[in-house]
Order: structure tokens, then sequence, then C-alpha cells
């Protein structure tokens, strides 16, 4: 903890930092390790969504008992809106139209990190932003992304999306620890939130009890055919957004051999499904992608790739293609082939496809629909 504390101490000339404090463990002991290291905290909170539970009211009270005992300010900031309109409007169409939409990056990028820092700035004069996350940066030309050391928690893979101005300004000194060591350290600092037991990896699964009555909440169900690839009806399901690819297990009919979902068609409302050998993919395009760690390449390069937050990484070629007009008209020009080493299972669109080289968070973008 001293090496952390040491280095937190080196820090930038300006002192002055915001905390996104969500009341949980982690970012307790974030802002408890940023005041030993003489930094001026103030604690901000973002209210996500209205209710109970630990994402909410509870996690409000949490973040100001923190602050309250560390004796440092703490603000909260009405988000409830932009997080209904940019995280559950997005989620519920993603879904509706059979792709499995991925939040947390998406949170990170509109909801969280940008309008934080905005705020930190506008109301406060503070420019720099300190997280929770289990990740670490590295200001090198560029600012660089990589992996928390703790491989459990590493959280990396959901800030692929942050662009260079805000990674600038950020801090995250969890980066180095295992969250066992997160655990102790605010234990023996007395920090009132340190037994609080551990949320789900998603705030809204966590919210609605899990992520089926998340959607249950918003879609209304609608029964369509669970078919083979080449049409054969084997059976009936309650909402393609129940279903995702790669899935095994809980498809509800029965097969001389296990099947996978391939595919989730929104316009058919269909889950098709196919036989083992036939459900992998060798390849995807990816777009919107951010160049984090890297400029972005014009020659096809060598990467690990996570296709899910929880998948391990896989060896990818991935070739960077012409941008279209559509994609620049959006901002968002980059694109580019992945071509997987071993076929893939879980390759679904909306989720994101992240590239490393090593520890070292290249970039990232969104895993395509089949055109
Ligand atoms: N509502 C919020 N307001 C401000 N900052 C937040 C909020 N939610 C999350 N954060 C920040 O993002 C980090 C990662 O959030 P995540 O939801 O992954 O929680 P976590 O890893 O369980 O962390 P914690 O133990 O702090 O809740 C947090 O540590 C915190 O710094």
């Amino acid at each position: 903890m001293a090496e952390v504390l040491g280095r937190l101490g080196d820090g930038p000339g300006e002192r002055r930092v915001a905390v996104g404090l969500s009341g949980g463990v982690d970012s307790s002991l974030t802002a408890a390790l940023l005041v030993a290291a003489g930094w001026q905290v103030e604690g901000l909170t973002l209210w996500l969504m209205s209710g109970k539970g630990s994402c909410c009211a509870e996690g409000l009270v949490d973040a100001a008992g923190i602050c309250d005992q560390l004796g440092v300010p703490h603000h909260v900031v009405d988000s409830r809106a932009r997080f209904q309109e940019q995280i559950v409007d997005f989620l519920v169409e993603g879904y509706g139209d059979g792709l499995t939409p991925l939040p947390c990056s998406r949170c990170n990028r509109a909801v969280k990190f940008g309008p934080m820092l905005a705020w930190a700035e506008a109301e406060r004069g503070i420019g720099r932003l300190a997280t929770g996350h289990y990740a670490r940066l590295r200001h090198d030309g560029r600012h660089q992304l990589l992996r928390g050391l703790d491989s459990h928690k590493d959280q990396s893979y959901f800030l692929y999306d942050l662009p260079q101005s805000v990674l600038g300004r950020l801090v995250f000194p969890l980066g180095e620890l295992t969250k066992e060591a997160t655990r102790a350290e605010a234990a023996r600092l007395g920090l009132r939130t340190a037994a609080k037991p551990e949320s789900q990896d998603l705030c809204l699964a966590d919210h609605h009890g899990s992520m089926r009555a998340f959607l249950d909440a918003y879609l209304a169900p609608r029964q369509g055919e669970i078919v083979l690839v080449d049409g054969t009806v084997l059976g009936q399901h309650d909402g393609i957004e129940h279903f995702t690819i790669g899935q095994r297990k809980g498809l509800g009919v029965a097969w001389s051999e296990p099947l996978h979902v391939v595919r989730l068609d929104g316009a058919m409302n269909q889950v098709v499904v196919a036989p083992r050998r036939e459900a992998t993919r060798q390849s995807c395009v990816v777009g919107a992608i951010n160049w984090v760690s890297i400029a972005p390449p014009s020659e096809p390069i060598e990467v690990e790739v996570q296709v899910r937050y929880r998948s391990l990484p896989e060896r990818a070629l991935l070739t960077p293609l012409p941008e279209t007009a559509a994609d620049h008209a959006a901002g968002r020009p980059h694109r580019a082939r992945l071509d997987f080493a071993e076929p893939q299972f879980s390759v679904a669109p909306g989720q994101a496809a992240v590239a490393y080289g090593g520890e070292v968070l290249l970039g990232g973008g969104l895993i395509q629909a089949d055109a």
C-alpha cells in the first residue's frame, strides 16, 4: 500500500480531484487513498436510478457517509434522465432488435466519465477525476490504458471507449491492487463500506434482481419460433431478448445433439439455433472503433481480443477496413475485420470486441450484425 500511496503522492501539480463515489468499497478506498496521499478530494455521486438498493438511495447514503468519515465534501448530480435515455432506452431498443447490447462501456463514456469531468470542471473548477476501476494508465505520447493487475477484477474492457481527452485526466488508484487487498485496506482504515457485498457485473441486473427481470419490466412478451438454420421449427420462445449468441443451456428444445444460438432475428422474431459444429465463427466486423493506446493502424495487426467481458483473450488478425460515409458522418470512422485463430462461439452483435497487446488495451469497438 505504501507503494501505491507513494505513486499517488507523485501525481501532477494539480492536487484537487473529484472521486466518483458509488457507495461501494472500491470507490470508498479510492477516495481514502487519495486523501491519505495528500490530494484535496471531493466526492461526486451520479444519481442514476430511482428506487432502493445499492445502486440508488442506499448508494447515495453510503457515499455521503464515506465523505463524512473522510471529512471531504460530497456532491450528488441527478443523472437519472441521462441514464434512462442513454442506457435503459438504448438497451430496450437493442434487445428488441436482436442485439446483445453492452451498456457499461457506453455508460462510462456517455453517462459517467465525460459528464462527471464536465461537472467537476464547471461547478468546482476541478480538472481531474478518480474512480475505483481496476485498470491502469500510462502516459507515453498517448494516454494508454492497461489491464488492472488483478486479472479477476480487471475492468479495462469497459473503459475501451473513453477518448484521449478523458483518459488524460483520470486517476485509477486501485489499478495495482487485488480486490482482497482493497477490502483488507478498507477494513484496516475502518471505512464503513469495507464489508459491503460485491455488486453484480451489471448494475441494472442488481437493481431489478436479474437481467431477465429488467427486460421483462420494459419489453412486452413477444412469442416467436426457435428454428434451425434451415428453417425447421423446433419450438417456441417468449422473447428473443432472453437469448444470446452461443447460448446452449435453457433453450427448451429437444434435439439429437446439443444446440447453440447462432442468430437472433429481430425482423422475424426468431431464435436461430445450430449444432456445435455449425455454431462457431471465424471472423466478424467491428465498427465505431476507439483506438486507445496506439494510433489507428493502417496495416493488419496481430492482437488478442476479448469478445465479452468474461471471455478469455483469443488470438486474431485485425485488418482495418475503409471507412463508410455513414461512419464518417457519425464521427466514428474506424472499422476492422477480425479473423480469429480459433473458431469462436459467443461473437454477439452489440457486444464490444476489445483488442489487447499483452496488458495494453489497444482499442475496441462494437461487433456488427452481419450485413
Ligand atoms: N453512480 C456513480 N456515481 C459516481 N461514480 C460512480 C457511480 N457508479 C460507479 N462509479 C465509479 O465507477 C467505479 C466502477 O463502478 P462499478 O459499478 O464497476 O462498481 P464497483 O467495481 O462495484 O465499485 P464500487 O465498489 O465502488 O461500487 C466505481 O468505483 C466508482 O468510482
